[in-house]
């Protein structure tokens, strides 16, 4: 039986005499049922006892095919022959970050802290990789190894690499594993998978193994070994895959590594053992030490957040008996440990960044790092509900009926497949997502991008496989990029502009030449904030209410930045924002451009200034360096391409939407830089609850006040519909740009008012349906809501003009189940409007909960509206909040 639950105490080690001889033992005390229970003692023996010398109260325990054990009269548990002893099996612990703790604890801190860097090994040892898996999908080695040096023409270029040595080192490399597949190792009888990702609820492991044949994992390593043995920390990754099938009911006893520098390597110039290939025993003895291992990391990962005396825990190194001398690392090791002033095995040297800047560090390090706990619940959603359950959760799509697979360009595969009901999700069409055969956890997994979610489902992905199921993909790439970039904010910055992110001086501007003209001739606030933007020494914020023209301004803003000789990042919280912005120069004329994204990231019409990273080294290089403009999301500003790029100004959309580290993924490239935002719309998105929801855009105005313009005349609603939320989110600064956005009706798209009822005259109107909140449902609410849309349609209104919002998406489904037109959440909104609104509110009789989660939400649902605004809700439930009460009173008028 398994026994799981929070640690009580841990006891003293002992040894006792028992009729195998000496053993070690440790007592823990914990809650079973996940605390549910009484407390109980559990014994851990053996190697086992190691595991309680990183156990500390409050973590979780999990002991798998335990005994009962009933010694003094109380009934405790014990570990048996067959037992697994997990510390924190909720935390999720990567393999490759599980390989760097075994050479060095230290290690496996810093690859976490900078992430993957653009070099030539990480760059050849991909190719390596995607070339290992051609060949085991029957590809012809001169045509994969062509095609894929060809598609990292990019990165090559930034390193200086050409694309023919490249091509020849890595035929080399591939050689070993040609040599290898033809050995006759590649039988009709062998099971070949390539790619494949594992996730593991007992052991709290996830990973991606490159190949299993056979059931067991084969690790490719793009560097040499001689020994006849594999590398220990090898040994150790392919163990966690080992583990990780084992899990799924494949008993993996061998393990194979393939060295594949092995085969270019000199026979008259290297002695040892050159075959590529070495296999292993993956024994019991092996796995345990993995789990241990594992153990330990999270053990220290639970300690950076949860012990207060030690938080964040930072690991020194001496933890392991690696020699520094020896490591590749060591430079980099010795100057984050100098410049954030950490203890460290290797040695510190340069001097330390101020306390400011160490306790910021530590304050985000752990806000990150909640953030990452957070994810992993996500995960754990995967296994701990029914796909029933998910899928009434809006988290998955299930049963669905594959239809059809073909292979497309870039080596990826178009899945087709169709939908066995009308159930509703979160997921939207270009979301990331999990593609399964049905079973996330222990089936084939890929991930992918929806590109089409009607009666059909099309998603992109690498590898084939059976659509059956979609799932919402708790990615934690996110997560990482926010730590990379806190660590090139922090230890990579230029001083300037810390000082300005840190509080030691406010933003400076420069005096404009007598002789300027103006940059915008009818809006005054628009050209105060390009002029602002130009001035800036340090940093610009412009403050953008909705409709104001933050995309125009953008545009223009950046046009004046190029035309002083800047080159400028364009970037946005999401691709929708960048692409928009792009439009927005483009009809202003301003074509030298270059979007950086992924192939269906990018919208369509922005397809012909997308870079594409295949080709010429030399030149797609050149291209990346010498465009003016280079636009992406923040998120691919923290790419390993982009990290690699300079520029003068960076200027980022939606600036109020981004967590400070997100925002520093994008502002670490520029010297000076332009935020644009508003934080009375919504805030950053996160699962946390900490300094995470706070921008930098909101943080920095509120410093800086004299750094900012607020936009203030507004181009999207009719007077009546803006006067709410003027009043109650802008002081009432908020106006209409022109008298024609001021005074717009109904009667503008050819709708004569007398064809509607009553209730629906004026622009802005409010309706009581009497219904009754079951849930976060209301069934009366959505059937008047959707009555009312059927007015507006029957009035001649076109369905692509009107849009529903609702708070809660099983509103949101309650309602799409009866109408045609939009309907979604106040998220899927932002930055869209439409010429009329209807915002269903849920909620009735009184408010226990919140309605949307804040009043900033409101404020974007309120403002979607051009023409025409209906409320649809309870008077009495609104009326007990005095800001709805107000928006009642408004709505009423
Ligand atoms: N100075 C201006 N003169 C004329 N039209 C303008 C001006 N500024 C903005 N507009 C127009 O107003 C509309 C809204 O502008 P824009 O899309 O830039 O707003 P936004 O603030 O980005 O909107 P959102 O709140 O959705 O982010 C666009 O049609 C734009 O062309």
């Amino acid at each position: 039986m398994n026994v799981r639950g929070p640690i009580l105490s841990v006891g003293e080690a002992r040894t006792v005499s028992t009729s195998y001889g000496d053993r070690e033992l440790r007592e823990l005390r914990i809650r079973p049922e996940r605390g549910a229970a009484d407390p109980v003692d559990v014994t851990l023996w053996g190697d086992w006892a190691e595991t309680a010398d990183h156990a500390e109260p409050g973590m979780e325990l999990l002991v798998t095919d335990a005994e009962t054990d009933d010694y003094g009269g109380e009934t405790g548990y014990a570990t048996t022959g067959d037992s697994w002893v997990v510390l924190e099996p909720d935390f999720l612990v990567d393999v490759t970050g599980i390989r760097s703790w075994v050479q060095c604890p230290r290690m496996y801190y810093l690859n976490k802290l900078s992430g993957i860097p653009l070099n030539y090994p990480v760059v050849k040892g991909t190719i390596v990789h995607e070339v290992f898996g051609d060949l085991l999908r029957g590809m012809d080695l001169e045509d994969s190894v062509a095609d894929r040096v060809d598609e990292a023409g990019l990165e090559l270029g930034l390193l200086g690499y050409e694309a023919d040595e490249v091509a020849d080192e890595v035929r080399r490399n591939a050689a070993a594993i040609e040599g290898w597949l033809a050995q006759g190792t590649l039988t009709d009888g062998d099971t070949w998978r390539s790619e494949f990702t594992l996730i593991s609820p007992t052991f709290g492991l996830k990973g991606r193994a490159d190949a299993l044949r056979r059931g067991t994992p084969v690790e490719l390593k793009t560097g040499k070994n001689t020994n006849r043995e594999p590398r220990f920390q090898d040994k150790i990754q392919a163990a966690c895959y080992a583990l990780m099938l084992e899990e799924r009911g494949v008993d993996p006893d061998i393990g194979t590594l393939l060295y594949t520098k092995n085969t270019a390597l000199d026979r008259n110039e290297e002695t040892g053992d050159l075959a590529p290939a070495k296999e292993f025993p993956v024994g019991n003895g092996l796995l345990q030490f993995v789990v241990r291992t594992r153990n330990e990391l999270a053990a220290m990962e639970w300690r950076a957040l949860n012990d207060a005396g030690e938080r964040p825990t930072v690991p020194t190194g001496y933890e392991a008996d690696a020699n520094c001398s020896y490591c590749f690392e060591q430079d980099t090791c010795m100057v984050v440990s100098g410049r954030l002033n950490q203890e460290s095995k290797a040695g510190q040297v340069g001097e330390p960044v101020p306390a400011d800047e160490r306790d910021y560090f530590d304050r985000f390090y752990t806000a990150i790092e909640e953030e990452r706990r957070e994810t992993h619940a996500e995960y754990r959603k995967l296994w701990e509900q029914t796909p029933a359950e998910r899928a009434a959760d809006d988290r998955a799509l299930i049963d669905l009926e594959p239809i059809g697979r073909t292979e497309i360009a870039e080596n990826r595969w178009r899945l087709t497949a169709r939908r066995t009901d009308d159930a509703v999700s979160k997921l939207r069409e270009g979301d990331v997502v999990l593609a399964t055969d049905g079973d996330p956890v222990a089936g084939h997994a890929e991930l992918g991008r929806i590109r089409e979610l009607d009666e059909t489902v099309v998603v992109e992905t690498d590898e084939p496989v059976e659509l059956r199921r979609l799932d919402v993909y708790p990615s934690e790439i996110s997560v990482d990029r926010m730590l990379t970039a806190l660590h090139d904010a922090v230890l990579k910055g230029d001083d300037r502009r810390k000082d300005v992110v840190f509080g030691r001086r406010d933003p400076a501007f420069a005096d404009p030449p007598a002789d300027r003209g103006p940059y915008i001739d009818n809006n005054d606030a628009q050209n105060d904030a390009v002029s602002l933007a130009v001035d800036a020494e340090d940093c610009a914020l412009i403050h953008g209410p909705p409709g104001t023209g933050k995309t125009y301004t953008i545009a223009r803003a950046i046009r004046a930045l190029v035309a002083d000789g800047n080159r400028v990042l364009l970037s946005a919280f999401t691709n929708r924002a960048v692409d928009n912005a792009l439009e927005a120069l483009r009809d202003q004329g301003f074509n030298e451009v270059l979007r950086v994204g992924t192939e269906t990231g990018v919208r369509d019409d922005m397809r012909d200034v997308r870079l594409v990273q295949r080709g010429d080294p030399n030149e797609k290089a050149a291209e990346l360096r010498n465009a003016p403009v280079v636009a992406a999301t923040t998120a691919a500003c923290g790419s390993r391409v982009l990290r690699e790029c300079e520029f003068d100004v960076a200027v980022v959309d939606e600036a109020s939407q981004l967590t400070e580290p997100s925002t520093h993924a994008a502002i670490t490239l520029a010297d000076r830089f332009v935020l644009v935002g508003d934080h009375e719309q919504l805030p950053p998105v996160v699962r946390a609850e900490n300094e995470l929801r706070t921008s930098l855009f909101e943080r920095l105005i509120e410093e800086h006040p004299d750094a900012s313009v607020m936009l203030d005349r507004q181009y999207r609603m009719s007077q009546r519909i803006q006067a709410f939320a003027s009043a109650a989110f802008y002081d009432g600064a908020l106006r209409p740009a022109t008298p024609e956005v001021a005074g717009q009706t109904l009667a503008d798209l050819g709708i004569d008012p007398a064809d509607l009822p009553a209730a629906l005259r004026g622009g802005v109107s409010f309706i009581d349906p009497d219904g009754e909140r079951d849930g976060n449902r209301n069934v009366r609410e959505a059937e008047r809501v959707s009555a009312v849309v059927d007015e507006y349609l029957a009035a001649g209104v076109d369905p692509d003009d009107i849009g529903v919002i609702a708070p809660f998406r099983a509103q949101v489904a309650e309602i799409a189940r009866r109408t045609d037109v939009t309907v979604d959440t106040v998220d899927r909104f932002q930055g869209s409007s439409k010429a009329i609104i209807v915002v269903s509110f849920v909620a009735t009789g009184d408010l226990d909960g919140p309605i949307f989660e804040d009043h900033r939400r409101v404020n974007v649902a309120l403002t979607r509206a051009k023409k025409q605004l209906t409320l649809v809700g309870d008077a009495e439930a609104l009326g007990s909040d005095p800001f709805y009460e107000r928006m009642l009173d408004w709505a009423r008028r």
